[in-house]
């Protein structure tokens, strides 16, 4: 369906894309997931044609983006970050707005409009403006707004930052139902948890480049660790963990209350680790030992947190 060849891109002195290629088949959920300042938005911005490469190459169902610049557009919808709607507009008329721009008309417009109204759940409130909308409603007006003009392929750049977790579940039914329909999408994040349960294929991106890629499964198998053990304390701070963080230098995550150690001897450390909690005094309040998450395999490959 997509095939990106070595794309590059710089803003200046920033080398915002160092050589990046991916293919992406039909009906796949691929996620792209990196932490801020990777490079996804602007992986997707020249994937959707929104902005030049400075060299690479991308071709839809073999055909070059720009050689076939009309046609490919019509295969593409694209989410952007930023929510793109009227706030004094009704949902209707935002999507009827965002319609006409596509050159979809009349009767067309109007079944297309009520049924992705439909779809998310928002026709009992097409006829309120944007403005009282939650910030989790007009995301999906965002999403509907983008599959308006029946595309082949949907870009989705963080569909859910800054919003609540219901929302944010509802979201995911709405891309769950569409992957399941057979479309095709590039889905980016930062967070693990997303990349994990949704997508077929995940891309990690850093600083530019796809450090790894594969289906979950592989990317855990690829990996050097096999478990995390996972500590929530009571109340912790960073420096009562400063001997515990030497100890196991390079495989520790610290968030808040919760430590997260990586490793392939869970049987040996986690009696160490226990043992140095004990010395410190620290309260644990649960510990689990988990299989491997991508976060382990992010910190494994970059040596620092996507949370950074
Ligand atoms: N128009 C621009 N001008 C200058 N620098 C830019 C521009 N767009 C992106 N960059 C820089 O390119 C790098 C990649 O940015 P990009 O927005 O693609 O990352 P991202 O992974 O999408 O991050 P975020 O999650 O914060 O959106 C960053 O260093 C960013 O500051």
């Amino acid at each position: 369906m997509l095939v990106a060849k070595n794309l590059s891109k710089s803003f200046k002195e920033v080398n915002a894309l160092n050589n990046i290629s991916l293919a992406v088949q039909e009906g796949e959920l691929y996620g792209l997931l990196g932490p801020n300042g990777a490079g996804k938005t602007t992986t997707i911005s020249i994937l959707s044609s929104l902005l030049k490469p400075d060299s690479g190459e991308i071709l839809y169902q073999g055909k070059s983006l720009y050689q076939n610049l009309t046609e490919s557009k019509k295969m593409i919808g694209v989410v952007p970050q930023e929510i793109a709607l009227y706030e004094d507009l009704t949902a209707l008329e935002n999507l009827k707005f965002w319609g006409t721009l596509y050159g979809i008309k009349g009767k067309e417009l109007q079944s297309k409009t009520e049924e992705l109204l439909d779809f998310m759940g928002l026709s009992d409130r097409k006829n309120h403006k944007i403005k009282t909308y939650s910030g989790g409603m007009k995301r999906r007006i965002n999403i509907a707004a983008a599959l308006l003009h029946d595309p082949k392929i949907v870009f989705m750049d963080e569909p859910t930052v800054g919003i609540d977790p219901q929302s944010r579940n509802l979201i995911f039914e709405v891309i769950q139902e569409l992957h399941s329909r057979g479309l095709t999408m590039i889905y980016t994040t930062h967070y693990m948890e997303e990349a994990e349960r949704l997508c077929d294929r995940i891309g990690i991106i850093d600083e530019g480049k796809i450090i790894a890629e594969g289906r979950l499964e592989e990317l855990k198998k690829s990996s050097k660790i096999n478990e995390e053990i996972r500590v929530r304390f009571t109340n912790v701070q960073k420096t009562d963990l400063s001997n515990i963080n030497n100890h196991f230098n390079g495989q520790l995550l610290i968030h808040e209350n919760q430590m997260v150690l990586s490793t392939s001897q869970a049987n040996t450390d986690l009696p160490i680790l226990i043992q140095m909690c004990t010395n410190a005094n620290l309260h644990l309040e649960n510990l689990q030992v988990k299989s491997l998450s991508l976060e382990s395999i992010f910190l494994e490959l970059t040596g620092k947190s996507l949370r950074d």
